[in-house]
């Protein structure tokens, strides 16, 4: 039994900060900590977070397995660049590791398959290929990857076009991988959490709609504002 089997069915719930403003009061590790308790006294299965410091604090504070990833840097692949960074995270407590898995050119100039097999001699961990098409999940599973998930669609040059959430992303590796697939990026609420599970997936990863007062307040106050079509 791998830890990815404890996760069948269940919502996972992403605890992390807005990756685009610094000053997000809930960028702490102890306050990220709290909101995981909280997400899985109400039914996590997981948690998804960023960081060594964020992933040390959730890990003291919650039993469920943790999905951790590490944000670095200003280039397009900047989830779980390198194997240093996918090691750090490993090691501060994460059973699974989410890595970035599209196409795109790392920073570190080596490969996906360099970075899981890097993950795998150092330490225990499982490997989430995050990715935004069929390809690069067919591609990331052929590397090693245990798992798959839909988290940079929409993020990416090849994904632009695609629907928010890209349930039919899930679908066409639901029956294009062996691998688990997690539905990720963009799940608003139980309605479209549900037709993710229809679609094939293994779990369903939400984050802001669950877990950022920031995102969620800016998303109303901005739906209040009068403008063509709020009127
Ligand atoms: C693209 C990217 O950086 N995604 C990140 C991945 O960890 C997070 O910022 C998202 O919040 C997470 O994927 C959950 O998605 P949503 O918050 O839409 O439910």
């Amino acid at each position: 039994m791998s830890v990815l089997d404890d996760l069948a069915g269940g919502l996972v719930v992403s605890c992390q900060p807005l990756p685009d403003d610094p000053d997000d009061p809930m960028r702490d590790p102890y306050v990220q900590a709290r909101v995981a308790a909280a997400v899985v006294r109400g039914g996590a299965v997981a948690v998804r977070a960023n960081g060594p410091a964020d992933v040390r604090a959730i890990r003291a504070a919650v039993d469920v397995p943790l999905i951790g990833l590490y944000k670095h840097g200003a280039a397009d692949v900047f989830i779980t660049p390198t194997a240093e960074h996918a090691v750090e995270v490993a090691l501060a407590g994460a059973a699974i590791v989410a890595v970035d898995a599209t196409d795109r050119p790392r920073p570190d100039g080596r490969t996906f398959a360099d970075t899981v097999r890097a993950l795998r001699e150092q330490t225990g961990a499982l490997v989430l290929a995050d990715v935004s098409t069929l390809a690069e999940g067919v591609a990331a599973v052929e590397a090693g990857a245990d798992a798959v998930a839909t988290t940079l669609s929409g993020y990416t040059a090849a994904s632009a076009d695609a629907e928010r959430p890209d349930l039919a992303l899930v679908a066409a590796l639901a029956a294009g991988v062996p691998v688990p697939v997690f539905a990720e990026g963009r799940y608003r609420d139980g309605e479209q959490v549900g037709r993710a599970f229809a679609a094939g997936a293994h779990a369903v990863v939400v984050g802001n709609a669950l877990t950022s007062p920031l995102w969620l307040t800016r998303r109303l106050v901005s739906a209040l504002r009068p403008g063509p079509g709020n009127r």
